[in-house]
């Protein structure tokens, strides 16, 4: 494969709702989408899922700009490959961190090589699900019974799973409230970090709801406190902004830092690593699912393809396109039925860029030759 030019957009997309968790509130997504085109004409697409702010993590959409924009594109545009495996295994390599900036063309290279075996990227992942089944991540309301009346209508929506954003001051009573409302639903929670262990008291107190799991109880960088926490805990801790790589999963597992790792393409540094990640955990009977980032359709399509592989046992935050937008950026919408995700099978991602659309919410464009 040789590419010949790449386009960065960056766009800017209005949130529905605004999406509070413990680090902050979004009210509109202000993205890149990356365009990767062959010297046949062919493109894929994939978006970058860094935030503007530097609140979940530490990569932004300035430094995401940067680093494709000075290192990424020059060397992709630069070496011919016969695979996308070969971009993160070896040709970006040597740069350090920078995941969402490395996934970003990563997966768009991967949507391009699945578009000319004219094989969906699920297929060409090693995917085998037709349908996939689809959880909703709840931010943090006003009010419990505003919470409550969300979790009602996602219910009646058919989502398979309840994940709720949590952080000091709406924890235990709020996960009280909802567990005498609804005491078998599949519920777990959330808190992007905003614990340390001199919250033992509020943690091991969420221990006694049956929650499925709780997500990044404990500091972003963190494996070693989760250990101890993990071993005061029947309920499972998941790990989200901790495990950046096969490495970081591999030691995560091995202290007993969690029990089930939420994977997200951009976090990980893309498909070629995520898969990894989910090859080792499937030998070692660890559940994965998969995590979101409030991302458009092209994001979601991608999402949806990497959780088609077997070991995707618990559903994702991969909720439809019209919790969040007025209309999405591609064709068709992601549509939930009754929790489930019907998995395109046409070439690449499965779903086409709308071009009327993305020039719409198009703020900025650089092509690169
Ligand atoms: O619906 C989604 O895309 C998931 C939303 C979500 O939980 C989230 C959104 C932005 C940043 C971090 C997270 C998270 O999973 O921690
Ligand atoms: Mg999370």
């Amino acid at each position: 494969m040789k590419i010949k030019q790449v386009v960065l957009r960056h766009m800017k997309m209005d949130l529905l709702h605004p999406f509070t968790t413990s680090f902050g509130t979004e009210y509109d997504r202000d993205f890149i989408l990356v365009e990767v085109i062959s010297e046949d004409g062919i493109s894929g697409w994939a978006e970058n899922v860094a935030m503007p702010t530097p609140y979940y993590n530490e990569e932004t959409v300035k430094t995401n700009w940067h680093m494709l924009e000075d290192y990424l594109i020059p060397i992709l545009l630069n070496n011919e490959i016969q695979h996308p495996d070969e971009l993160t295994e070896n040709h970006f390599s040597h740069i350090r961190g920078n995941y969402m900036a490395k996934a970003s063309l990563e997966m768009a290279v991967w949507d391009l090589y699945a578009r000319e075996q004219n094989a969906s990227l699920s297929s060409v992942l090693g995917g085998t699900k037709k349908t996939i089944d689809v959880g909703v991540s709840i931010g943090i309301k006003d009010s419990i019974d505003e919470t409550l009346e969300t979790i009602e209508e996602r219910r009646l929506e058919g989502y398979k799973r309840f994940k709720l954003k949590i952080r000091p001051g709406w924890d235990v009573e709020l996960i009280d409230k909802v567990r005498k409302v609804y005491p078998d639903i599949p519920l777990m929670a959330d808190a992007n970090s905003a614990y340390t262990l001199e919250d033992i008291d509020m943690l091991t107190a969420l221990d006694d709801y049956n929650l499925m799991m709780i997500e990044q109880p404990l500091a972003y960088n963190d494996i070693i406190d989760h250990a101890d926490l993990q071993a005061r805990l029947k309920t499972p801790i998941c790990l989200d902004e901790s495990i950046h790589s096969l490495e970081d999963a591999r030691k995560a597992l091995k202290l007993g830092s969690c029990k089930i790792i939420n994977i997200k393409i951009g976090r990980v540094g893309g498909l070629t690593q995520a898969k990894k990640i989910h090859d080792f955990c499937q030998e070692r009977n660890v559940p994965l699912w998969c995590g979101g980032m409030l991302e458009s359709g092209i994001g979601r399509a991608h999402n949806i393809a990497i959780t088609t592989l077997p070991n995707f046992t618990l559903p994702g935050d991969t909720a439809g396109s019209a919790l969040y937008w007025a209309e999405d950026i591609i064709e068709p919408e992601v549509t939930v039925e009754n929790g489930i995700i019907t998995v395109p099978t046409s070439p690449g991602m499965g779903y086409e860029p709308s071009m009327v659309k993305i020039d719409k919410y198009t703020v900025y464009s650089q092509t690169y030759r």
